[in-house]
Order: structure tokens, then sequence, then C-alpha cells
């Protein structure tokens, strides 16, 4: 069965934290694509600081050293929220109902997972790859989406066997960083080297990203 793994993010910027989950998922899962995917309108949070056409350039610039994984750009054209449903089932449609789509995200967004856009459509589309993130619980086991992970949850051997319908926590090494965390140490004048790729880095310092005064870019 072919696999294909999509982690879906507003990547304001990308990070090292999102390329080595995305490496280990792919690993794990020995998936066929590991594919990253620029939200162009992210639904439920204030607009991104830099756009979605510069943040997937960031993404390219990441990529160039992790060349296994790659950019998918379906959400960059639509001016819309970027909801995923609609982004795994244009997948689905594409790569036809037995291969395998796990769509990944952090224990922060399953968290939330009830408030997306037909949320319950999302795992008759697609498997759901969760990462742990420390600093946030997983769903009450009483919660809306505690049943949700109850009624789906199975083994990675269970997972690996379907082309949907999942829900598998994955056990990753975890590398505690935010988009948010490396923003704010730009703003305040620090550096964020030790986060990003040093392409990313370059790119970031060389176009003022992030930095407190917007007039500073381009100067
Ligand atoms: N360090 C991390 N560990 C595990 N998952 C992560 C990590 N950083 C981001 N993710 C997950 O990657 C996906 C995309 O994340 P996003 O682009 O919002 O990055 P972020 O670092 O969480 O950003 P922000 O701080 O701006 O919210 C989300 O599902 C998020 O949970
Ligand atoms: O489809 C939705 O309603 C929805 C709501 C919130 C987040 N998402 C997706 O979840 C991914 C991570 O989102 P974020 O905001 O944490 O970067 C990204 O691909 C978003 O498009 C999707």
């Amino acid at each position: 069965m072919k696999r294909i793994g999509v982690l879906g993010g507003t990547f304001d910027p990308i990070h090292l934290g999102h390329l080595t989950h995305a490496e280990q998922v792919r690993e794990q899962l020995a998936l066929d694509e590991m594919r990253l995917m620029p939200a162009h309108i992210p639904p439920h949070r204030a607009s991104p600081q830099v756009d979605a056409v510069e943040r997937a350039q960031l993404v390219r610039l990441a990529l160039t050293d992790y060349p296994q994984l790659t950019l998918d750009e379906r959400e960059l054209g639509r001016q819309k929220p970027s909801y995923t449903v609609d982004s795994l089932a244009a997948l689905r449609a594409e790569s036809g109902p037995t291969v395998g789509l796990y769509f990944v995200m952090g224990m922060d967004s399953l968290c939330a997972i009830n408030q997306w856009h037909q949320w319950q459509q999302l795992i008759e589309l697609a498997n759901l790859v969760i990462l742990a993130r420390p600093e946030v619980a997983p769903p009450a086991p009483g919660s809306e989406v505690g049943r949700f992970v109850q009624d789906f949850g199975c083994t990675r051997a269970a997972l690996l066997a379907r082309p949907h319908g999942g829900i598998w926590m994955m056990d990753a090494l975890h590398l505690p960083v935010s988009a948010t965390d490396i923003r704010a140490a730009l703003a305040a004048g620090r550096s964020a080297r030790q986060w990003l790729t040093p392409a990313v880095a370059d790119y970031v310092e060389a176009h003022k990203l992030y930095v407190a005064l917007a007039d500073e870019r381009h100067s």
C-alpha cells in the first residue's frame, strides 16, 4: 500500500521541531512521501506575520537540508480559510481510495480538533498521527475529543494497514520549540538560529523577518 504523510502548519516560520517530527513520522511509518503543507489563511488563529508566499519560500529553503521531505502547495492558491478537510478531500481524490493518507499534528492541534471545519470527516479521509507536546496534556477521556481518540485510536501496525480511519499517538523525540518562541526571540533582537535550518536562518536575518519594527524590513 502506498503511504503519504502530510504535516499541515502555519510555519511562521518553519523550525526544527516541524522538520524532525516530519522526518520521524516518515521513518516510523515507512512513508513513500512526507509532505509539508503551509496554510495560506490558517483557520482559528490571527493572521500570520509573514505572508503565505514567503512562508512557503522558507519551507523550500528548509527542504534543501531535508531532501526526503516535499512541499505541498495546494493551500496557497485558495482564497479562503485553509480548511484541512478540503485539502484532504482533494488529496484523496487525486490518490484514490487505497492509498494510506496520514495527517500529522501536535497534541495542541488534536485538543482543539472538534473546533475544525467538518472535523468528523477528517477520519473518513485520512489517518491521524499525533505528536506529543509535553506542555500540552492529552484530551480528557470523557471529553468529546477524548471519546474520538478512544473510538479511533489504534496501534502502529493497524495504522499501517489502513488507508484512513485510525489515530496513532506516536512516541517521538520532542524538540521543545515553537514558532511563537522564535518570533518572540527575533522581535527582542535575539538569535533563533539554533531552531532553524541554516538557509532559513540566513533568509530570516537578511530580510529582517519578525523584527519588532515593521519598517525595519527592506531598509
Ligand atoms: N515542537 C513541536 N513538537 C511537536 N509538534 C509541533 C511542534 N511545533 C509544531 N508542531 C505541530 O506542527 C503543526 C504546525 O505547527 P505550527 O506551524 O502552528 O507551529 P507552532 O510552532 O505550533 O507555531 P505557533 O507557536 O505559531 O503556534 C501543528 O500541528 C503543531 O502542533
Ligand atoms: O480545518 C480547520 O478547520 C483547521 C483549524 C485549525 C487548524 N487547521 C490546520 O492545522 C494545521 C496546524 O494549524 P496551526 O494553526 O497550528 O498552524 C494547519 O494545517 C491548519 O490549516 C485546520
